[in-house]
């Protein structure tokens, strides 16, 4: 599905308007029936006392058409205009001056004199995607008015206060249990906090059609089950050759773990063996290798020269690049560790090695160690899978400036580093170096623990080996990553959900 910005969302609906000549107050009909629609879906006929909060503007006369809609259904409406609407224009007047003939009921907000007991729920039309900044005046009064009322709250498009863009929530911000986003879903609905101010949201079509936006460029997306199957191939990949054996799927590399950090290793290799590829040789240090024997039977473990800990420092960069010969991927960074040197180490992996590689964690921060500064595009493909803050550190700026704008982020530093990145936490989202971004819409909290990164890293490395495309890889190993602890957390309370439940689940 596409996602828009507040830009994009204008430009369609004007081509909409002004070269397919479908009229505004069409696509506003549908707009506000459609949302009067999902109302009564969600409120069915025991809560039939609305109050629709009405700003100046477009997102305000979608509200007016909605309220008609529900009257006609039986409810029982009231609009509130937050501002004197005898000063409105265009579709607003349009709307306005409907509203009066209709006839529907209609009140000019005054703060603090509202009753809101007379209501069961609100419609939320205040702002839209033409809001800018935080909402001022009589809309910043009513909108904490509507919060602190405990009524259900049902948003036109976007919840007013929302930046439709990043996600980020002006203060104040309308919290929703329900967004009906019209004819796309909008980049802040997606992201959180936003996603959380929306509740369910659901996209309906107004009569724009949805080749617009692949004309107009868009180029950020959320993928259904459908869609992964169809777009991304996934039903395809689910179907194993029978005539194949285990060099039909891949041979991947895997270095990781030490000793304070072993787990790392075993995770990721079991993820990488559950996804699907062929062999998977694990590189660890001797004294820990061990130890560990066994525990992952299938994996072939490869003992590397150890530093007398358990840890990395005593390996040359020389010692583990021939490893990566006759492999189809590489796995760099879970549990690795750090090291005097690390950097020029990591490096000279980088340069010297032509397999797909995946790094994560510490190699992540290796590579932050050297500076913002990008490197050379290796000649096979990358991806990389930071966490909020190791993107914070590999961008050099802080987390709060990364979580805030994560899609643009991700977006403009795939494109100049030439990678594919896969940017973690809830909504994962994954940008291409040709500047597509996808949207990841499973997972749960039950996987905000240590070792669910390990997994994903495993996983994602698993299916480069066995071929896939970089952006496929990408988006089908977060995909299914979340979808296996969305499973698990329907079994189990999400609070006993563990890395290990992931593998056992994909
Ligand atoms: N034909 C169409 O274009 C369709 C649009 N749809 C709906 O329209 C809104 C977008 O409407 P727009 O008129 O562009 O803006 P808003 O209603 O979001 O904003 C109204 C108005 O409010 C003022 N304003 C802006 N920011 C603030 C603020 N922070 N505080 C107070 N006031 C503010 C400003 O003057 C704006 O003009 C879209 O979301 C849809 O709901 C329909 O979908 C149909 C097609
Ligand atoms: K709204």
């Amino acid at each position: 599905m596409y996602v828009v910005t507040a830009e994009e969302m204008r430009e369609l609906d004007r081509l909409t308007i002004e070269q397919i000549g479908i009229p505004s107050l069409v696509l506003m009909e549908n707009a506000g029936r459609a949302v009067a629609e999902e109302v009564f879906r969600a409120a069915g006929t025991g809560r039939t006392r609305w109050g629709v909060l009405v700003g100046k503007g477009n997102n305000g006369a979608d509200g007016v058409v909605a309220a008609r809609h529900l009257q006609d259904a039986g409810y029982d409406v009231q609009l509130l205009y937050v501002e004197d609407p005898s000063l409105w224009k265009g579709e607003s007047a349009v709307q306005r001056d409907i509203a009066v003939h209709y006839p529907l009921r209609s009140e000019v907000y005054v703060p603090g004199a509202v009753d809101w007991s007379r209501f069961d729920g609100l419609i939320d039309a205040l702002l839209g995607t033409g809001s800018r900044g935080a909402p001022r005046g009589p809309y910043a009064a009513i909108i904490e008015e509507a919060n602190a009322s405990g009524l259900p709250i049902a948003a036109v498009d976007i919840p007013s206060g929302l930046n439709a863009n990043t996600g980020s929530l002006n203060k104040p911000c309308i919290h929703a249990f329900l967004t009906v986003a019209l004819a796309f879903t909008k980049r802040g609905l997606e992201q959180f906090p936003g996603a959380e101010a929306a509740g369910q949201v659901i996209v309906r079509r107004i009569g724009i059609p949805g080749g617009l936006a692949d004309k107009l460029g868009v180029s950020t997306f959320t993928l259904t089950a459908e869609e992964m199957d169809e777009k991304q191939g996934l039903d395809a990949f689910r179907k194993r050759r029978s005539d194949s054996h285990k060099g039909s799927f891949g041979h991947l590399l895997i270095a990781a773990g030490s000793r304070t950090m072993s787990g790392a290793g075993v995770l990721c290799t079991r993820a990488a063996i559950h996804g699907g590829c062929g062999l998977v040789t694990w590189a660890l240090p001797d004294r820990i290798s061990g130890p560990l024997t066994g525990l992952v039977p299938e994996a072939m473990l490869q003992p590397m020269e150890d530093n007398g800990h358990g840890g990395w420092s005593a390996v040359a960069a020389e010692q583990l690049i021939p490893l990566t010969e006759g492999k189809e991927a590489m796995v760099l960074g879970p549990g690795m560790g750090r090291w005097d040197g690390d950097t020029l180490w990591m490096r000279a992996v980088w340069d010297q090695t032509d397999v797909p590689l995946v790094v994560d964690a510490d190699g992540l921060n290796m590579m932050a160690s050297s500076g913002t500064k990008p490197w050379p595009t290796r000649k096979a493909p990358v991806i990389l899978t930071p966490h909020p803050g190791e993107m914070a550190r590999l961008a050099g700026l802080t987390t709060a400036e990364v979580q805030a704008d994560r899609i643009g982020l991700v977006r403009a530093f795939a494109a100049e580093r030439g990678v594919t990145l896969v940017l973690k936490g809830a909504r994962t989202v994954i940008a291409t170096p040709d500047g597509k971004v996808y949207i990841n819409r499973t997972g749960n909290s039950g996987m905000a623990k240590g070792g669910s990164g390990d997994v994903l890293a495993g996983l994602i490395g698993s299916l480069l080996a066995q071929g896939l495309h970089p952006e496929q890889a990408a988006v089908i190993g977060v995909f299914l990553h979340g979808q296996a602890g969305d499973r698990a957390a329907a079994d189990k309370p999400s609070y006993a959900l563990t890395a290990s439940d992931l593998i056992t689940y994909l």
